[in-house]
């Protein structure tokens, strides 16, 4: 299985859902006029809103509506997996920052909810922290998402793992200073759990941060197949999903583990 990935590495305007959205619709346009095959489009972290946390009863997404709306026209436009980076939804009383992943046949795949808030910029406050997986089979491939900070988790990206995810999307608002920490923290998930992880990071200005870019496709073998610069753009490259199975054959670290030593 192949799959064409496409990295949406927009500038997300603070607090502008409005102005977000006519983003995506321009890169997906752009997308769709290259004519070059997308099977799997990845966005950002909080794309609509931002990290705009202090106005979120006034621009969160209702249950998600929003942006499940949103990536049903661009699944159908390109006839490809969304995988929708992240927005702020309310439901039960509360505010999550939410994955939503629409396939291509317009179905909602499945939901993640970050569960590793980030105190530095104070998103326990301001938002509930999930508590389930995002595993979901998208043509009967297993595959997984986290958000941002949950990545220095690798425990949590080892549970997905263990649990057959072969692709890792992760969608973030990384900011400077710690681009360096971006890099090798994505390179080190990929080796490790011996899988594709494909990272969509947003630029700009919110907030007092600077987002760094850097988007990327590392395969399981720690190669970087595509990495953005410091700049709106669409970073796009092929992952063949039984690079995975050849990696974990080669080196079957799953086996080899000794959980019975570090009980994880
Ligand atoms: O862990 C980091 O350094 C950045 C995390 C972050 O910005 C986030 O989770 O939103």
């Amino acid at each position: 299985m192949k799959w064409n990935v496409a990295l949406l590495q927009m500038d997300v305007a603070f607090g502008q859902p409005g102005k977000n959205v006519e983003t995506v619709q321009r890169m997906v346009r752009q997308l769709s006029e290259s004519g070059e095959k997308t099977d799997v489009i990845l966005l950002p972290e909080l794309w609509d809103t931002g990290y705009d946390l202090d106005r979120l009863s006034e621009i969160a997404d209702q249950n998600g509506e929003r942006a499940t709306a949103l990536f049903k026209e661009m699944a159908s436009q390109l006839n490809a997996h969304v995988i929708g980076g992240s927005v702020a939804d309310q439901r039960e009383g509360c505010s999550f920052n939410t994955t939503y992943v629409v396939d291509r046949q317009g179905t909602v795949a499945g939901t993640y909810s970050k569960a590793h808030l980030f105190r530095l910029m104070q998103e326990e406050k301001h938002f509930a922290a999930g508590d389930s997986p995002g595993l979901y089979l998208l043509e009967n491939q297993i595959v997984a998402s986290v958000i941002c900070y949950d990545i220095r988790f690798p425990e949590w990206v080892r549970l997905h793992a263990l649990e057959g995810a072969r692709v890792l999307f992760v969608s973030a608002q990384w900011p400077h200073p710690r681009l360096n920490h971006w890099r090798q923290l994505l390179i080190s998930r990929a080796i490790e759990n011996q899988m594709y992880v494909v990272a969509c990071n947003c630029v700009g200005e919110g907030g007092g941060s600077t987002f760094c870019g850097h988007s990327m496709v590392v395969n399981p073998w720690g190669e970087i197949l595509a990495e953005g610069m410091q700049q709106e753009e669409i970073i796009r490259a092929e992952i063949d999903l039984s690079l995975v199975d050849e990696v974990r054959k080669r080196i079957p670290v799953t086996v080899d583990r000794r959980p019975d030593l570090y009980r994880l």
